[in-house]
């Protein structure tokens, strides 16, 4: 099929590569004329494990294009993606601009029949928006002849496995009211869905609202066990041991239960913010989502708060080394990474740090400008510790499951490690004689 996705992100250009991959010929479009010179130069914008390489067969073998314009794109294609971002706005409603922008021009441009796919994450009624806005375009230019469909197809990649999520989906959702669409879309995602991971055909709106629902669930069960973590933390258990024990119960699973330093990222934030939007406009209110929301907030400040606890509210004369920027390990993303909201509370209390990532240094750069004079940025994860007053692990990258604990004790002015991801052994690093605080095992302060 001839495939245009406007929007070269983490989704568009993950989705345009793996479409190509498959065998179909696509347009990447973005409106940031850099990004799409970077990439046709073979640079891409994003660190997500193994698409360089896909993005490069496929340019390649001629399968794979990228444009700063909609129009050669659009010319030829019979379905267009949309997966441009969607933002949260100051009130948690989410920001559709981006998606609105793309369907006037989208109408501005349309002269075939076009299957529009709406990919990026919108509330309930955002395809109905979409379907009149070009409407509206195409009646304006005379063109209502035209004809086209609009369909919902939310995206539940992960960033960091997003190759692996897209091409071995759990499931794939279509929201369509059109028999023709549902058809072509069924034959797209043919080679993707395999047995017991269906394609899963309903009405628009409810699969605009699978996609929050989803979200929300996985981002409940990560509040739920950091409340549980708060209060192993009271009564001595270990939330780990807690996690096995209730996981293990085939009904509850042992997925997306880690207690940590909070959940971060461009969706679980936004997306619980919005679904709470959502709900008010309907004059519902969303009590467990609400919880969810804040419990979260609390959470990405649980490890500040011990640090306070640990060396006093005025931490001018204190130096800390930070491993782990990006909110999860295997990206450069730092949007709400929980990482930003424990270096600007430290720095704020007069702290400084010295902070490594293994991706996302880049990016920390220009998110946290504010911060300059009191951060620093080390070339490793050794390089960080020297002198500093105690670790602090946010990001479980791989590289810091098994360091060099001798060497850390070296750089370290003391063996002092807080740890928002629950890396380590307590009974290990007592014996390596750490002074080890984590997150939900009875070694707090
Ligand atoms: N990031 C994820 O892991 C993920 C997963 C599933 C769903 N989603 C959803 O997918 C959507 C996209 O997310 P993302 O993280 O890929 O966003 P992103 O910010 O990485 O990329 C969006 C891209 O769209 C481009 N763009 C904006 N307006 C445009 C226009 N008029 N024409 C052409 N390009 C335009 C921007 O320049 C940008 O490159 C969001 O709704 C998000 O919630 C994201
Ligand atoms: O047990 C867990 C699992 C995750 N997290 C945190 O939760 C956040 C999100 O992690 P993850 O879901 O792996 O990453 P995302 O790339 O944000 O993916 C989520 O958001 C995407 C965008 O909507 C969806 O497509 C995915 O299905 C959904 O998992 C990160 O900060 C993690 O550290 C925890 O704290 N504990």
């Amino acid at each position: 099929m001839k495939i245009a996705v406007v929007g070269t992100g983490y989704v568009g250009l993950v989705a345009g590569a793996c479409f190509a991959e498959i065998g179909n010929t696509v347009w990447c479009v973005d409106k940031d004329e850099a990004k799409i010179t970077n990439l046709e130069a073979g640079l891409l914008p994003i660190y997500e494990p193994g698409l360089p390489e896909m993005v490069a067969k496929n340019v390649a073998n001629g399968r794979l294009h990228f444009s700063a314009a909609l129009q050669p794109a659009l010319a030829q294609a019979e379905l267009c993606f949309i997966t441009v971002g969607t933002p949260p706005r100051a009130d948690g409603a989410a920001d559709l601009s981006q998606v609105y922008t793309v369907a006037q021009e989208i109408g501005q441009l349309l002269d075939h029949h076009l299957i529009v796919v709406n990919k990026s994450t919108v509330p309930v009624g955002t395809a109905e928006i979409v379907r009149s806005i070009i409407a509206q375009e195409l009646k304006r230019r005379g063109q209502e002849n035209v004809t086209f469909a609009v369909v919902s197809n939310p995206e539940f990649l992960r960033e960091g496995r997003a190759i692996n999520d897209f091409m071995r989906p759990d499931r794939v959702v279509i929201g369509t009211d059109s028999n023709e669409a549902a058809k072509i879309m069924k034959e797209l995602y043919q080679p993707i869905v395999r047995d017991q991971h269906p394609l899963l055909i309903m009405d628009i709106k409810s699969a605009e609202l699978t996609k929050y629902a989803a979200n929300a669930m996985l981002a409940t069960r990560i509040s739920f066990m950091n409340e549980i973590a708060r209060l192993c933390d009271k009564v001595g258990a270990d939330v780990n041991r807690v996690r096995q024990g209730m996981g293990a119960d085939g009904r509850i699973g042992l997925q997306f239960l880690d207690a940590g330093a909070g959940y971060g990222g461009s969706c679980f934030p936004k997306d619980v913010k919005e679904l709470i939007h959502t709900g008010r406009k309907y004059g519902l209110e969303m009590a467990i989502i609400q919880a969810v929301d804040q419990v979260n907030e609390r959470q990405k400040h649980y490890l500040a708060e011990m640090i306070g606890r640990y060396f006093g509210d005025n931490l001018a004369q204190k130096k800390f080394a930070l491993w782990g920027l990006a909110f999860k390990p295997e990206t450069d993303d730092i949007r709400e990474a929980p990482a930003l909201a424990i270096i600007r509370s430290l720095v704020h209390r007069g702290a400084t740090i010295t902070a490594y990532d293994p991706q996302a240094i880049p990016q920390a750069k220009v998110a946290l400008t504010g911060c300059g004079g009191r951060l620093f940025y080390a070339e490793n994860k050794m390089a960080a510790l020297d002198d500093a007053d105690a670790l602090i692990l946010v990001t479980e990258w791989q590289e810091f499951t098994q360091p060099d604990f001798a060497e850390m004790k070296r750089r370290l002015r003391q063996p002092l490690i807080f740890d928002g991801r629950n890396q380590y052994d307590p009974v290990g690093m007592a014996a390596l004689g750490f002074e080890y605080y984590c997150i939900g095992r009875g070694y707090c302060v």
